[in-house]
């Protein structure tokens, strides 16, 4: 047991093992007559950190709201270590880290810490080992005494972290919680994720950051058409929709003709925004992947690099989306 989880060990709601931290059955929701969530069924065991993906608009941040009580569903059950959720119940399971950071700039890390469990009606005793323990998770403690105006993005995002853990809940859930952060800051709030994970909190993680779900994610699931479809572990999915084939890249020093883009397209390119890198799923056969890349050359394309590279989940969201547009 790592320290973090004897310290959770010591709380009344650490959920045990073989109850879903988080239980959603059936849910649908709808805003006026737009139904958003259509029958969602998710689960969340302890200590599982879950990455919640879709594109703008799907229905990630509805789902959140209302998995905090502060929607209410048109039909479905949600559950929180086993017991009914309610908005009131909601607000003690549930630890929830938004993107803003929602801390006070002329405070220091440890004050804000303190109003937050004071506000949340802790007893002063109560309330010092709640900092104890939210600093050790986040690894605050050297930045505990600075203010937070003065502090970088990913500091800042600790301390928004820390506050959503000091009434330590059984479900964390995380919206962007890196974003505009650089990277060894971000690297290190994996760290605390991860950490978070292992001692026993049930991460739920909503992300447009695809690399991110799938470094720290057990499972991910797709937020799609009101469900969660496809679900699992990252390299199942994968493995799954891909098989052992590549993804071939093409990089562009400049845009390709009207002619050879649409010849990119008819063997089965796509073009990325940029308009100078190309991408197709190729065979993993060795001669295959030569053939090609020699007809490449072969053409008008002012190319400045072909590679080959895994499959990740960036390429499966882009397969979903494709698979959206087409009738
Ligand atoms: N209060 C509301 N009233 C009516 N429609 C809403 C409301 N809130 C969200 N919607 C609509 O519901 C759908 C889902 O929105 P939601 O914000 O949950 O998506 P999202 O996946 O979080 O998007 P993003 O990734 O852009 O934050 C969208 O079509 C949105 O326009």
């Amino acid at each position: 047991m790592t320290d973090l989880a004897h310290e959770r060990a010591r709380t009344p709601r650490s959920a045990s093992s073989d109850v879903a931290a988080l239980q959603v059955e059936g849910l649908s929701v709808q805003y006026g007559q737009t139904r958003v969530l259509n029958g969602l069924n998710l689960a969340i065991r302890p200590g599982e950190i879950f990455g919640l993906l879709g594109p703008n608009g799907a229905g990630k941040t509805t789902l959140v709201r209302t998995i905090c009580g502060r929607i209410g569903p048109a039909s479905g059950q949600i559950r929180i270590a086993g017991q009914k959720n309610s908005k009131r119940a909601a607000l003690r399971r549930i630890g929830l880290v938004p993107q803003e950071i929602a801390l006070y700039p002329h405070l220091t890390a440890r004050e804000n810490l303190m109003a937050f469990g004071q506000l949340s009606g802790l007893s002063r005793k109560s309330c010092r080992d709640a900092l104890r323990f939210a600093m050790k998770a986040t690894r605050l403690d050297e930045r505990a005494d600075s203010y937070i105006h003065t502090l970088s993005g990913g500091w800042k995002r600790r301390a928004n972290i820390a506050a959503a853990l000091l009434h330590r809940p059984s479900l964390l859930i995380l919206d962007e919680p890196t974003v505009g952060v650089d990277v060894d800051a971000r690297n290190a709030l994996h760290e605390v994720i991860r950490d978070l994970g292992r001692s026993g909190l049930a991460v739920l993680l909503a992300t447009h950051d695809l690399d991110q779900a799938q470094s720290l994610c057990e499972r991910v699931g797709f937020l799609r058409r009101g469900t969660i479809s496809p679900s699992g572990r990252p390299d199942d999915l994968l493995k799954k929709a891909f098989g052992d084939n590549r993804v071939l890249l093409v990089d562009l020093f400049e845009h390709a003709s009207k002619d050879t883009r649409v010849m990119l397209r008819r063997i089965g390119f796509q073009e990325h925004p940029s308009g100078l890198e190309w991408s197709r799923m190729i065979d993993a056969s060795a001669q295959k992947q030569a053939a090609l890349t020699r007809a490449l050359h072969q053409t008008d394309l002012h190319i400045k690099e072909i590679r080959f590279r895994e499959p990740g989940l960036d390429t499966l969201f882009l397969k979903l989306a494709r698979k959206r547009k087409s009738p």
